[in-house]
């Protein structure tokens, strides 16, 4: 298939790859013909009878070779035809030639102005027993680098090519039908070994090293920006098919060495890097495109097999009474080392940026960017990388067994110069913010409006970080069009708010109406799917400052939307959490929502003051969980002499009152086993609610096939219910033995006591005015 502009781009960066002493190619010998003056036109292959033939009008090859003191047939024994009785040519032959003598200009190293060029030196011919022994050849043209053996196809054994150096050796049959080129450097020792059948036919090449004329020298930066004119042009092809896009929008090159932040810039590229970005850059720059240098984090997914493979391991079953308990689908182990598995297909690789230098190669941001699959390319393939971790995943069932491999690369990132504020723009980069700020300054409020619009197709997406808010403040307000304001404010979260926000989010307000505040930050607050973020609630730490510096700006409207939004949440959260169980994850859950609530309650005006009261009457018990925690943290943030927040009085008497009530309870009866306790709504609830609420029965012993067995299981571990269940794994079906446990008793001991206890606390700090009895229970 035709490579892609971006992926010739590749090919053309990594000329400069590491160089070889000695290379080959093979070719097709078709439109290849070859004549010999004396003998005429030789067919190729070659056959024995055409070999006599030239054998025929050749001459022992017994003198040196240009300054060679080689003279003498025990070092030197073929026949050899002068290159002016023999013609090269044919329709094919020019082009070939050219394209090996570019290849070899590659494999060698030279550089990439530079042109090969092959003068004829000789036709040698080598029967059975000839050879060559070692020897170098002489340099006669100061431009000679080295040397093109072409070997003719024929027929022959022994008689191979070695070539040696520093320490290296390399050794090179001919083909029996294809032509073979062998080019190598002039510092190279080399030998032929004996012929032992057949013949082996070589024409000889001196290879001259030209510089090329001018207009050649500037040819592969030619190429390259006209690669990438092609590249922003052309629609853009995703891997996986699909219809063509719009063209890409950027370019990302990725080098082969890691760097850091720090150690990133232009001039302190590594290895083959520094060329091939400085070829890149002067490329984008002819094409007039941008380029910065970024940090790309790589992830890609192969299809692997691991060496020891037994596909029915894959499952992890083993064959066992089909009435065993707990057989889950075992994981398959994905521990092992990298090089255990054997590479098959790329499925997917991801490329992630996240972090780019400024324009001029200072001044490094933090971004966030997805690099669509046909947005970059290398010289270096990933894979021949080292990952600097690797996962293999085992049997996935779609994609079969998969081995995950993470690198960390830099690029070069090249977009058209004209969208250059767009391709900021999407990687989240302040330089976008800064730019329509600059535009607003100067005046240019429509030019504005239109560079923010442009932003609309992918800025919710973008990598804008948190640290910009502010700039998108004051954008947002200068554009003085709400619709595109809304828009650039969106992809923000509460919690980048700080109390420096205070005067700007006052502004915005001012300008576009605190309902329009209240719709923007709506999307901050980002309704429940972040409910399990850990620090989902860090923000309110600087709600009290952030409320005040918002009062003070007269804004007391916005500290009462910001106010509301994040009760809201904290409400909705404290009722989820009371009412559910298991014991352990409800009063952690309970207890990160202390802190919150208590930046509120002291943020707060008389009338939130009041919903907050109320609400929280309305939970149940568990409650405490979450407001004891916070009457603890206001005792210990209190300094002597102030007022306490006002509110926090109210909850202490709430708690004292539930507390007080709590430590009250009479002690279960004795010989009471009931067990209040609804399930489901099922038969198998049903009879399992029946024998928990009988005060006399304590155990049950139940006949019940695996599933239903299963389900009692698991209800009784939910609800952690006092209750052992075994099960007596005798007749069919098995039996499960439910058994009433003294923690019945034992858990309401400890839970009236804590209560008392937390009491005596609480009437410590708290002037809990109608006091309550306190009488720890038994
Ligand atoms: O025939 C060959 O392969 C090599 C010949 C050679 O080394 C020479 O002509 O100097
Ligand atoms: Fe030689």
């Amino acid at each position: 298939m035709a490579k892609s502009a971006r992926e010739r781009l590749g090919v053309l960066l990594g000329g400069s790859k590491a160089a070889e002493f000695s290379a080959r190619l093979e070719a097709p010998a078709d439109g290849v013909g070859l004549e010999v003056a004396g003998v005429g036109p030789v067919r190729l292959p070659l056959r024995a009878p055409q070999v006599k033939k030239l054998i025929a009008v050749a001459r022992p090859a017994l003198f040196g070779r240009g300054e060679d003191t080689l003279s003498d047939s025990s070092v030197r024994d073929t026949w050899q035809i002068p290159p002016d009785h023999v013609t090269l040519g044919g329709p094919a032959w020019p082009t070939l030639l050219d394209g090996a003598l570019e290849y070899f200009r590659g494999e060698l190293g030279l550089p990439a102005q530079s042109r090969l060029r092959a003068e004829p030196h000789a036709l040698l011919v080598y029967g059975k027993g000839q050879f060559f022994l070692p020897h170098q050849d002489s340099e006669k043209d100061d431009a000679m680098v080295g040397t093109l053996v072409l070997s003719l196809p024929s027929a022959h054994t022994g008689g191979e090519l070695v070539i040696g150096h520093a320490g290296q050796s390399r050794t090179y049959r001919a083909s029996k039908t294809e032509l073979s080129l062998v080019a190598f450097y002039a510092d190279c020792p080399h030998e032929v070994t004996p012929v032992r059948s057949g013949y082996r036919v070589t024409l000889t090449f001196n290879l001259l090293a030209e510089r090329g004329a001018p207009e050649r020298e500037a040819g592969p930066l030619d190429d390259m920006a006209h690669c990438l004119e092609q590249h922003f042009n052309a629609p853009a092809r995703p891997r996986y098919g699909g219809q063509d896009l719009d063209p890409p929008r950027r370019l990302v090159y990725l080098l082969d060495h890691e760097y850091t932040q720090r150690g990133l810039g232009w001039d302190r590229l590594k290895g083959a890097d520094a060329e091939r970005a400085a070829l890149l850059r002067a490329a984008a720059a002819q094409a007039g495109c941008e380029t910065v240098l970024a940090l790309a984090e790589v992830k890609e997914t192969w299809d692997a097999t691991s060496a020891g493979y037994d596909p029915w391991d894959d499952y992890g079953y083993e064959e066992e009474d089909e009435d065993e308990e707990g057989v889950g689908a075992a994981a398959v182990d994905g521990a092992g080392a990298d090089e255990d598995y054997e590479l098959g297909e790329l499925i997917d690789d991801e490329i992630t940026l996240g972090w780019w230098t400024g324009p001029d190669g200072a001044d490094g941001e933090q971004i966030s960017l997805y690099v669509r699959d046909y947005e970059s390319c290398a010289s270096t393939p990933s894979a021949d990388l080292k990952p600097y971790d690797s996962q293999y995943e085992g049997y996935m069932g779609n994609y079969g067994n998969t081995l995950d491999r993470w690198y960390r690369r830099a690029a070069v990132v090249v977009w058209p110069r004209e969208r250059a504020f767009a391709a900021r723009g999407e990687a989240g980069s302040r330089w976008a913010l800064e730019e329509l700020q600059a535009r607003i300054t100067k005046g240019d409020r429509d030019g504005a409006r239109a560079a923010a619009e442009s932003l609309a197709p992918f800025w919710k997406g973008s990598g804008v970080q948190p640290g910009q808010l502010k700039s998108a403040l004051r954008v947002a307000e200068g554009l003085q069009a709400p619709g595109t304001a809304a828009m650039l404010l969106e992809p923000f979260r509460i919690d980048a708010l700080t109390p420096e926000h205070a005067d700007d989010l006052a502004a915005v307000a001012k300008r576009y109406g605190v309902p329009w505040l209240g719709q923007v930050t709506e999307g901050w607050f980002g309704g429940a799917q972040n409910r399990f973020e850990e620090h989902r609630y860090d923000w309110t730490e600087r709600l009290p400052q952030l409320c005040a510096a918002l009062r003070s700006a007269r804004s007391p409207a916005v500290a009462q939307l910001l106010l509301t939004g994040a009760w809201t949440q904290v409400d909705g959260e404290l009722r989820l959490w009371a009412e559910t169980g298991p014991a352990e994850i409800r009063r952690a859950q309970l207890e990160r929502l202390s802190l919150p609530l208590l930046r509120i309650l002291e943020a707060a005006d008389a009338k939130l003051r009041g919903r907050i009261m109320a609400a929280l009457r309305s939970c149940p018990d568990t409650v405490l969980e979450c407001l004891l925690p916070m009457l603890r943290h206001a005792a210990q943030e209190q300094t002597a002499g102030e007022p306490r927040a006002a509110g926090l009085e109210a909850v202490a008497r709430e708690c004292g009152d539930r507390l007080g009530a709590i430590a009250r309870r009479a002690p279960r009866a004795a010989d009471d086993w009931s067990v209040a306790w609804t399930g489901c709504g099922c038969e198998l609830c049903g009879t399992l609610g029946a024998f928990l609420g009988s005060r006399s029965r304590r155990t049950l012993e139940w006949p019940l096939a695996k599933e239903g067995r299963r389900h009692v299981h698991s209800r009784i571990d939910t609800a952690e219910l006092p209750v052992g269940h075994q099960t007596r794994r005798q007749g069919r079906p098995y039996t499960l033995v439910l058994t009433k446990t003294e923690e019945l008793f034992s858990r309401e001991r400890a839970t009236r006591r804590q209560a008392g206890a937390d009491l005596t606390w609480l009437a410590s700090i708290w002037n809990l005015s109608g006091e309550v009895g306190v009488e720890p229970g038994p």
